[in-house]
């Protein structure tokens, strides 16, 4: 019987009901038991809201109180020595020390999960890493299930791909020397899932979605004729691409089912069905997992048609792209959103609807499910009649971009004469990245804004408040070049989102970002355009208040598309480029307010890039031309700052370059200053502010601690060259905090400067 599955569901709950329990938790204001507690009514609710929505093959394992990737690392035991201390305490302190560090020890690095606004905590290796089954959390949540009536098939991040996100600590080391050592636990869970009961396994090798290296390819050939022996069988998921040239290789596994990624990669269908063999189960993910539109079923359904002539009715079960992680969890919940737009919208729970309208179409028929997929259809039909969604004048001025207006007046040395005179920094110059403490006071003074508990005058008044305090602070501590504080902003993104044509909001379409940290990305569904001036009035009265310069700070363009759901009826590039229009606007109107220095953050530039190498020129030439086009109107005067954080850039450096931002900040303290060693390899020509100060851990960091930093930096970029400013925004930091890191900051610039 055709089977409708599920591989992963939002953790967070629809009303980030665990990010209130963990923080609680954190704060020392709830038990652990009380945590703990949470997270069980969290997963009891999400296995039965998906049994009704129709859901067979329901996932276990694929919670969190933190991240899954880290899930794995406690599973396999593979502790770095630093968190010792920790080790000695229960599992729940350990992970979270790992993921925030202690006042002992750093945090584990953390970075994006392949093309996604997700997070993942970084695996570290040493060679005597001694790996052993720690953590039974996937068989506690299994058993968890079952007692519920629920049989559910547990998820685990698979060898290979853990192996591949894995970082090595020691020198000469390759993650993959230790892949028997890891493929041992991996065998001891797995026999633990079969001893309990569990006849499937959802093993996750996302890698499969990427070029693969020879040994990562023979790892994937040992690490599954090994762990197939166990016992329960296994689903291996491959996601986020297609299987392209891994397509022999993933489906020569001897593993029981396979799954694929149909929305990203609809065309390797035909050749999946032709090299699959006899007897593996296909899972076909035919419902986006990583966008928020309704799924048109019609169309879909003739996917699922074909790959069921093919396999019969047995071996093939129906699912989303991937995990819903990426999702929302109910569009029901968006009261206010316009009925237009609702119609065409599907969160996680509505997906789960479509993906088991697709499995009864197949199972019991078209007339079981006629009602879902006409309103499908009718959606697809109106969305794509909409007047909403074009706009002429857009069209045209994007069609009209010449090369011109991507391009500065002068060159970079040129530029740098001239700015040099205008802004008189002295060397090593300090600043922030933008973002000051969004306090609890900031967000409920915004809430009660909301509610129209506070009026528009009172809000104002707060937020000048706020923003002149940290403008004074600021001063106080001798920063060189200031920020507002961005306390208008409730996102880096949704703030802008909310003030663009072309963009609609949610009120609960919350995603994780990592940790307890969510994000509500907003929906493009039209063409973009910017009404009215954005940001210029809060820059403005910054300004004022001070004889220093304040940085403009606005999102740069290929970050507001990658960290929005965008629309998928038009190509991205072109989305990207209305985008970057309007904030060139912006950007034009600053300079005009007489903002001298203008920071246009791409801290996603690095996450759009495509996985496959085959994709990324053409993903780098638009991108690079939309960031030049929304920079490129500016007088050599204005100095052009961007920013970046969680980026491998080695392998886009001349991208980077190619933006000619006059500034860059990036974030490198976590891996120890060695980001910066591809700036110098590159010979990276232009200004640099790298990262002296981890702001996703609590630790505050001494002035000699950055001092090192910035001297090891200085190794590699001439220091007349270096900025001085932490990682990234201080949004999740606290006062205390910030005063004490801005201040160490300050006197370790001021040493380095005295010794220059
Ligand atoms: C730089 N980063 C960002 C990414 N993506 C983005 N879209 N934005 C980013 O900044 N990706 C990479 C990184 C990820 N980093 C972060 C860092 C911090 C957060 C974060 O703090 N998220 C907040 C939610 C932010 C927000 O939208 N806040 C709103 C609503 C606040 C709220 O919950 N209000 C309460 C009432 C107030 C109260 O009682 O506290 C309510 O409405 O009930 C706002 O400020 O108005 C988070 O809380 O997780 C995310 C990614
Ligand atoms: N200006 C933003 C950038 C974050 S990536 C901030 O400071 O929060
Ligand atoms: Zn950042």
């Amino acid at each position: 019987m055709t089977r409708s599955a599920n591989l992963g569901f939002p953790r967070i709950g629809a009303h980030r009901e665990l990010k209130a329990a963990v923080e609680a938790f954190w704060k020392g204001q709830s038990s652990a038991e009380a945590l703990l507690a949470t997270g069980s009514e969290l997963r009891t609710r999400h296995w039965q809201l998906q049994k009704s929505a129709g859901i067979d093959i329901v996932p276990s394992n694929d919670f969190s109180f933190y991240d899954h990737v880290l899930d794995m690392t406690l599973a396999l035991g593979a502790v770095p020595p630093r968190f010792a201390h920790a080790a000695e305490g229960d599992l729940l302190t350990l992970q979270f020390a790992m993921a925030r560090g202690t006042d002992a020890a750093p945090a584990m690095e953390m970075t994006k999960w392949f093309d996604t606004n997700y997070h993942y905590i970084v695996p570290e290796l040493h060679a005597d890493t001694a790996f052993k089954l720690l953590s039974a959390k996937a068989v506690e949540e299994y058993r968890e299930a079952r007692s519920l009536g629920v049989e559910t098939r547990p998820v685990l991040v698979g060898p290979v791909t853990w192996l591949s996100l894995a970082k090595a600590k020691d020198e000469g080391l390759d993650p993959f020397d230790l892949l028997d050592s890891v493929l041992s636990v991996y065998a001891e869970l797995l026999a633990a899932l079969k001893a309990e009961g569990a006849q499937w396994v959802q093993v996750d090798e996302p890698v499969l979605a990427l070029d693969l290296s020879e040994r990562q390819q023979a790892a994937l050939q040992t690490a599954y004729a090994r762990l197939a022996a166990v016992g329960p069988k296994i689903m291996l998921a491959s996601y986020f691409e297609g299987l392209r040239d891994n397509l022999e290789l993933a489906t020569g596994l001897p593993v029981a089912g396979l799954h694929i990624d149909l929305v990203r990669a609809p065309e390797q269908l035909g050749p999946v069905l032709a090299a699959i063999g006899s007897e593996k189960v296909l899972s076909i993910g035919v419902v986006d997992g990583r966008n928020i539109w309704r799924a048109n079923l019609p169309e879909q359904i003739a996917l699922v048609r074909g790959a069921w002539d093919r396999l019969g009715p047995e071996r093939l079960e129906i699912a989303p792209s991937c995990s819903l992680l990426h999702c929302p969890v109910d569009l029901d919940l968006e009261t206010a959103l316009d009925d237009e737009l609702r119609s065409w919208l599907a969160f996680a729970l509505q997906k789960l609807e479509e993906v088991a309208a697709l499995t009864g179409a197949i199972r019991t028929g078209m007339s079981s499910v006629r009602a879902a997929f006409e309103a499908s259809a009718a959606a697809a039909a109106a969305r794509q009649a909409s007047s909403h969604t074009s706009d002429p004048a857009v069209r045209a001025r994007a069609a009209a971009v010449t090369e011109a207006a991507r391009r500065r007046k002068a060159g970079y040395a040129e530029r740098r004469a001239v700015q040099a005179r205008r802004f008189n920094l002295p060397a090593y110059p300090t600043t922030t990245i933008g973002s000051f403490p969004q306090t609890k006071p900031v967000r409920e003074a915004r809430a009660a804004f909301r509610k129209g508990a506070l009026d528009a005058a009172g809000y104002e008044a707060f937020l000048r408040a706020e923003t002149e305090r940290a403008v004074r602070l600021q001063e106080e501590i001798g920063l060189d070049v200031l920020v507002h504080g961005e306390f208008e902003r409730n996102d880096m993104v949704e703030y802008f989102g909310e003030q663009l044509a072309g963009f609609a909001f949610t009120r609960n379409g919350w995603v994780q970002s990592y940790g307890s940290r969510c994000v509500k990305p907003p929906v493009i569904f039209g063409d973009v355009s910017r009404p009215a001036p954005m940001t210029v009035a809060w820059s403005a009265y910054a300004q004022s208040l001070t004889a220093k310069p304040v940085k403009g700070m606005l999102t740069g363009p290929v970050t507001m598309l990658q960290w929005s759901f965008v629309r998928n009826d038009q190509k991205r590039s072109e989305t990207c480029r209305q985008i970057a229009l309007a904030i060139r606007d912006e950007v034009l109107d600053l300079e005009k307010a007489g903002i001298g220095m203008i920071q246009i953050d791409e801290p996603a530039l690095r996450e759009g890039l495509p996985l496959r190498h085959d994709d990324r020129e053409s993903y780098l030439a638009w991108a690079v031309d939309c960031f030049r086009l929304a920079a490129g109107g500016v007088a050599d005067t204005t100095q052009i700052h961007t920013h970046m954080c969680y980026a491998e850039f080695n392998d886009i450096m001349p991208a980077i370059a190619a933006l000619d931002a006059d500034v860059i900040s990036i974030e490198t303290s976590r891996s120890d200053m060695e980001l910066i060693e591809a700036f110098r390899t590159f010979a990276y020509p232009n200004e640099i502010g790298p990262g002296v100060w981890d702001i996703h851990s609590p630790r505050v960091p001494d002035d000699a601690d950055m001092e090192r930093l910035i001297r090891k930096a200085g190794e590699a970029i001439p220091p007349e060259r270096l900025w001085v400013n932490p990682d990234c925004g201080l949004k999740t930091r606290d006062w205390a905090e910030v005063t004490a890191s801005l201040a160490n900051l300050v006197t370790a610039a001021r040493r380095l400067r005295a010794g220059v």
